[in-house]
């Protein structure tokens, strides 16, 4: 089948690749036309594993291209909508301009019969409001949800926990003529994934919208809940690791995301659920969503309190103190440093005067275009120089391998943070360090 990915950033650039793999025609279109000549030169232009190697070998079918002119999508059946909907600065809800922006670019090349399948999360309504502007054009709306996780984004695209479908449905909630041939042109593009007995939910245009949100909202509420009983943790000299591992034996809980300490960050959780309070309250239902606002608040805290803690190791101060950041990306095996908790408690420190050194494996050059006057180093081990306290403030693989003793040798005092608590603080002890965590004795 022949489909157009319009957006071709963390979602769409991927979502496209993964369309070529399943054996589509693909073409996917850009404004950005340094991010197009990339990925038509088979570069990824962000950090995603996987990515480079699906690129090489979809680009060799010649199944895949890119382009910056919206005249590309002529011909295509299944357009899908993966441009960002970022919170609007200094208020809560989501900007929809660029959703509006490509909609109107792309309605002059729609032909009778293709499908629009909306994937940016959008407030609900959006996808009716989008609906009703294709009425006469013979297209049909669609909204299809997307879940992938940065870091695993390649995998979730081809092998997803779940598709939805929000159709367009009559009074009734049936979907329409139009919706069921819709459905079919969907099964077509997803009969992999779908003949891989991956669970499909047909529904209507609301809920599809809200499955989306529900989902992450539930997410990041599971991580502010374990970060609240990581606060309960520090007051009693209790473990939230421990505490973590045995509530999560319970299979009616679980252990996946369970994990304190810098709390939640990135282009999706921190932006979905604001969005998410400020629909609620043009809808008129805030109250349905109060939770969600200290589900906020316990995340934020935790950054406040981890300066706070690196002002107690370093004995009331950190101003001149000289901190050593591992980490810049909201997550590991990622560059994304959207609302990342790591760079946020980075420039905190900074702000209130320490000399904060930052690395990360991937995430360096996307952390320097947003604080160019930090001072960035190549590895953990040339950042933690003469420092006076080091932070491990996201987990990637290589921090939690690091040596206490190699660490040990570099630095001008043995003292570490935890921030996502993946190091053993019996072994960082016994290595003569100082080691504190958010939750952890
Ligand atoms: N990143 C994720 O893991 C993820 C997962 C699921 C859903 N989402 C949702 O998907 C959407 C996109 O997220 P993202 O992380 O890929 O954002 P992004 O900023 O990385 O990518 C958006 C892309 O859209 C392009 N764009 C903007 N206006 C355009 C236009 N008029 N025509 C064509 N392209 C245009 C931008 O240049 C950019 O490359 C958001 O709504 C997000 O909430 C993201
Ligand atoms: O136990 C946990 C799990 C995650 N996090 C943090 O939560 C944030 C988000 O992590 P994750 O959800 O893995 O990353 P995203 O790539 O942002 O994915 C989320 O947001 C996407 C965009 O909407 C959705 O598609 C995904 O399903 C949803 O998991 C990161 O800062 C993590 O460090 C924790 O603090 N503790």
């Amino acid at each position: 089948m022949r489909i157009s990915v319009i957006g071709c950033g963390y979602l769409g650039a991927v979502h496209a690749a993964c369309m070529a793999k399943l054996g589509h025609e693909v073409v996917g279109i850009d404004v950005d036309p340094r991010k197009v000549a990339s990925l038509e030169a088979g570069e990824a232009p962000f950090y995603e594993p996987g990515l480079p190697e699906l690129l090489a070998e979809t680009k060799a079918t010649g199944r895949l291209t890119f382009s910056t002119d919206m005249e590309a999508a002529a011909g295509a059946q299944v357009h899908f909508l993966c441009v960002g909907t970022p919170q609007v600065h200094g208020e809560f809800r989501a900007d929809l301009s660029y959703v509006d922006s490509a909609f109107e670019a792309l309605r002059p090349f729609l032909a009778e019969g293709d499908v629009v399948a909306g994937k940016s999360t959008v407030p609900v309504g959006t996808a009716e409001n989008l609906a009703a502007r294709l009425e006469g054009s013979g297209a049909t709306l669609v909204w299809n949800p997307e879940f992938l996780r940065e870091g695993f984004a390649v995998k979730d695209t081809l092998h997803p926990d779940r598709l939805v479908y929000g159709l367009p449905t009559d009074d009734e909630g049936v979907p329409t003529a139009a919706g069921d041939a819709a459905k079919a042109a969907l099964d077509e593009v997803y009969a992999t994934p779908l003949a891989d007995r991956t669970p499909l939910v047909v529904t209507d245009y609301a809920t599809a919208q809200l499955v989306k949100v529900a989902a992450n909202s539930f997410l990041a509420t599971k991580i502010s809940f374990i970060n609240a009983m990581a606060e309960l943790c520090e007051a009693t000299g209790a473990d939230v690791t421990r505490l973590a591992d045995a509530i999560g034996y319970d299979a009616r809980i679980g252990r996946r995301f369970l994990n304190a300490g810098l709390g939640f960050g990135g282009g999706c959780l921190p932006k979905d659920i604001r969005a998410f309070m400020a629909r609620a309250g043009e809808l008129g239902v805030s109250d349905a969503l109060t939770f969600l606002a200290e589900v906020d608040s316990i995340n934020m805290r935790r950054r406040v309190r981890m300066v706070d803690l690196a002002r107690e190791v370093c004995h009331g101060s950190i101003v001149g103190r000289k901190v050593a950041v591992l980490g810049a990306a909201f997550k590991p095996d990622s560059d994304d440093v959207r609302d990342s908790p790591a760079l946020s408690v980075a420039a905190q420190m900074q702000l209130q005067g320490a000399h904060v050194t930052l690395t990360d494996p991937q995430a360096v050059a996307n952390a320097q275009a947003k604080w160019p006057d930090m001072k960035f180093a190549h590895s953990a081990l040339e950042a933690a120089a003469d420092a006076d306290v080091v932070l491990l403030a996201t987990e990637w693989q290589e921090y939690r391998d690091l040596d206490p003793d190699e660490l040990g040798a570099v630095v001008a005092h043995k003292r570490i943070l935890d921030g996502r608590n993946v190091l053993d603080p019996v072994r960082w002890r016994a290595a003569g360090w100082t080691y504190r965590a958010l939750g952890r004795p």
